[in-house]
């Protein structure tokens, strides 16, 4: 069993009863019948380069980043646009020019007034979980071909006001005689002007108040994650990534994008190739203040990004002589406690391997969602511990390590950065492009959701 930290538990875990390993009170939708209907393959995919927020609206807004690298991906695939039947787009911060920003997005790629698009919502899973809708979708035959996509501009997230100023804004504009505005005008508090959704990026979650970063803490203490195991594992995403775009193994996926100033953005901007151990130990903790372990360095960054991929059934394949690169083979959602969020993976993806009488070993590739460091290395602990794994896991033994050579192969939202409505879908796109780069067959990508869910999919190579 993992040793306690010396610290004091985050203030986070010690003002409400602490969650223990066994107390999340955890569902997975693993109830559910394989519907065993078509094949549906990934065909094509790309994504933006990720650029960090800089405290101001950065150059793209969630549609730009969705056009920029959704009009190369259109332009190389052998059949015209039209023939999608079905645009989906996850979008955390929709802002309030691009509502649905799937359909702006499908009718600025000149995809026809005639194609349906539809954005979903489910915090960090939203990319995931558009893949997951239109991977039904043309497994049941409802559809074909699907652009499935994620898309966010962190530094465009629009502050959100209060119920209070709702209901003031709605009186003022509907009185009808000069008294009522005066009277409404003096009921005007300044602290109304305060947005509950602010500059935070609604990273906060409702039910349990904790920020993200303080889940992250909670958990972290509750498996024992050091400072130093945090950071270790944060040098090393820097590292890979790097690594990676020195490589090219990035080429292909990642598509540079044309602000309206005509600047050029070309490369995933938040990677530091030259930080090290020294230099993330002297980083102060955010979240938990001073004792806690969740630094800027350790963390995801808050980065405006966009992701697509191209499905299609076998039908699709063989009418437009496409050349899959993976079968989705299919996935899982879970849900628990919000305050340990973070271990999300470990539900869905243990369900999804029972269900499809797997192990962790027969999986050759690990996409897990960076969103903290002690959060992966949490999930990573919890796979190991038994009474976890016994109790919320409902195991007869450990699920088993899995092996950092497996796992987050490039780097991941550590070292690239978190948009958060974008992220499930690049994993999988990038999932898909090292197991090809790697000649592995099988690979899972997963990732932990805000509000106290997980989601996982798996994938195999053709
Ligand atoms: C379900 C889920 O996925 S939950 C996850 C959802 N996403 C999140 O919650 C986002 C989490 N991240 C955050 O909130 C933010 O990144 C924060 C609050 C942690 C940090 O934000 P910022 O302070 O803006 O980060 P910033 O990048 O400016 O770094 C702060 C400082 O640390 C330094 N730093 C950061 N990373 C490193 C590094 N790897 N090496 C060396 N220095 C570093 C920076 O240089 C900067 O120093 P400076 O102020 O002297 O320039």
């Amino acid at each position: 069993m993992a040793q306690k930290p010396k610290a004091p538990a985050p203030a986070a875990a010690r003002s409400r009863a602490r969650p223990s390993r066994a107390a999340a009170s955890a569902s997975t939708a693993s109830g559910r019948e394989d519907p065993a209907g078509r094949p549906v393959y990934l065909v094509d995919g790309t994504r933006t380069p990720f650029l960090r927020a800089r405290g101001k609206p950065g150059p793209f807004t969630p549609v730009d980043l969705a056009v920029q690298c959704g009009r190369p991906l259109l332009a190389r695939q052998p059949f015209p646009s039209e023939t999608f039947d079905m645009v989906i787009l996850g979008c955390v911060n929709v802002i309030a020019d691009e509502m649905n920003p799937a359909r702006v997005a499908a009718l600025r790629l000149g995809m026809g007034a005639a194609m349906p698009a539809f954005t979903v919502q489910i915090n960090c899973g939203s990319g995931m979980q558009s893949i997951d809708t239109a991977f039904r979708m043309i497994e049941l035959g409802k559809a074909d071909v699907i652009l499935a996509g994620g898309a966010e501009a962190l530094s465009h997230s629009p502050l959100v006001l209060s119920q209070e100023a709702t209901k003031w804004f709605a009186r003022f504009a509907t009185e009808k005689t000069a008294w009522g505005r005066t009277a409404a005008l003096a009921a005007f508090r300044p602290e109304m002007a305060k947005p509950v959704i602010g500059l935070e990026r609604g990273l906060t979650d409702p039910m349990t108040e904790l920020n993200m970063g303080q889940t992250a803490e909670v958990i972290g203490h509750i498996f024992g994650i050091t400072r130093k195991a945090a950071d270790a594992y944060a040098l090393e995403s820097h590292l890979r990534l790097s690594q990676a775009h020195k490589e090219g193994f990035l080429d292909g996926e990642l598509i540079p994008a044309v602000s309206r100033d005509g600047t050029l953005y070309d490369h995933d901007d938040g990677v530091r190739p030259d930080t090290s151990m020294e230099k993330l130990a002297s980083l102060k903790p955010v979240f938990e203040k001073p004792y806690g372990n969740v630094t800027a360095g350790n963390s995801s960054q808050i980065t405006d990004g966009a992701s697509w991929v191209i499905l299609a059934s076998e039908e699709a394949v063989k009418r437009h002589k496409l050349r899959p690169l993976a079968r989705i083979v299919d996935a899982e959602w879970s849900a628990l406690d919000p305050s340990i969020m973070g271990l999300g993976p470990t539900l869905c993806c243990t369900a999804l391997l029972k269900r499809r009488g797997l192990t962790r070993e027969d999986i050759d590739l690990w996409e897990l969602n960076e969103a903290f460091a002690a959060q992966v290395l949490a999930c990573l602990a919890a796979w190991e511990d038994e009474e976890y794994c016994r109790d919320v896991l409902g195991l007869d033994g450990v699920f088993g390590p899995i092996d950092r050579d497996r796992l987050n192969v490039d780097g991941g939202a550590i070292s690239l950065g978190h948009p958060v409505g974008a992220s499930g879908n690049r994993i999988v796109l990038h999932l898909v492009n090292a197991m090809r780069r790697l000649g592995l067959k099988r690979g899972m990508a997963t990732e932990c959701i805000g509000g106290g869910q997980g989601g996982a999919m798996l994938l195999e190579v053709v």
